[in-house]
């Protein structure tokens, strides 16, 4: 579904993204961590070309985001992404925000649009906001609305950039509990930036440990926490468990 080949990315002169090696499979969950500043956001930021790669090739869907006649609408279609800020539209219902890019990317009928984010609402457990303003939910409600946005595309990808970290404490575990759900979807690719390890153990089919825009590890779950190979993953598994 997603596989990245000798992939290189700058911002303007810094390096942020280097010699990335990284194939995900089709239905595979994927946590990625690191130390802040590792390059994680980016790196997922690159696979829906929110960030353009500078060297290498990143195939998603068969598509390589290298050549400049993909099209990115298309890859955008099929690569769904939840943001830390939620980032729904602050002047729409929270019925509009999820029928909205089906109507005006999928074009799909007005009333099976609806059904659709009904029942996504009910979902996220959140049908009795449908008529309401993001504004007036909370940050893990928000959150939760920004989930039910990005399904109602029918992603075959999901990508999470730190979902849980700007919410409170009371807040995350409804969240997670989405996410998890998500990724025993096996028909759902999905790849999550998060400090979240007890999700990580619990619904990580592999995990990626990041560091100065490298991929120093990248091990199935259980081998990750229970003998991480890299010193600096085993230091920072060490900090983040206390
Ligand atoms: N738009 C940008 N312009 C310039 N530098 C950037 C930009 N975005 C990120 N960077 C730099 O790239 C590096 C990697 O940032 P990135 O956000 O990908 O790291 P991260 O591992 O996700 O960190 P965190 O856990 O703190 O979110 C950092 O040094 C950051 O300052």
């Amino acid at each position: 579904m997603i596989e990245f080949k000798d992939v290189e990315k700058y911002y303007g002169d810094f390096h942020a993204l280097k010699n990335i090696n990284l194939k995900v499979e089709a239905g595979e969950t994927v946590v990625l961590i690191g130390p802040s500043g590792s390059g994680k956001s980016t790196l997922i930021r690159t696979v829906n070309g929110l960030e353009p790669i500078q060297e290498g090739h990143l195939i998603v869907n068969g598509f390589d985001l290298a050549d400049s006649k993909t099209d990115m609408n298309r890859i955008r279609k099929n690569v769904g992404m939840v943001f830390q800020h939620f980032n729904l539209y602050a002047n729409k219902t929270v019925l509009e925000n999820i029928m909205l890019a089906p109507r005006k990317v999928l074009k799909i009928d007005e009333a099976e649009n609806k059904r659709v984010a009904m029942a996504l609402l009910e979902r996220v457990g959140l049908a009795e906001k449908a008529d309401k303003m993001p504004s007036s939910l909370s940050g893990g409600q928000q959150q939760r609305i920004a989930i039910a946005r990005s399904l109602a595309m029918k992603p075959k990808a999901l990508l999470f950039d730190e979902p849980t970290s700007a919410l409170d404490p009371e807040m995350v575990n409804d969240v997670l509990n989405i996410m998890k759900e998500i990724a025993a979807d096996s028909d759902m690719t999905t790849l999550v930036v998060t400090h979240e390890m007890g999700f990580a153990k619990q619904v990580a089919d592999r995990v990626i440990f990041m560091a100065d825009g490298q991929i120093l590890e990248d091990a199935p779950t259980t081998e990750f926490f229970a003998h991480p190979k890299e010193p600096r993953a085993q230091k920072f598994l060490s900090q983040i468990m206390h």
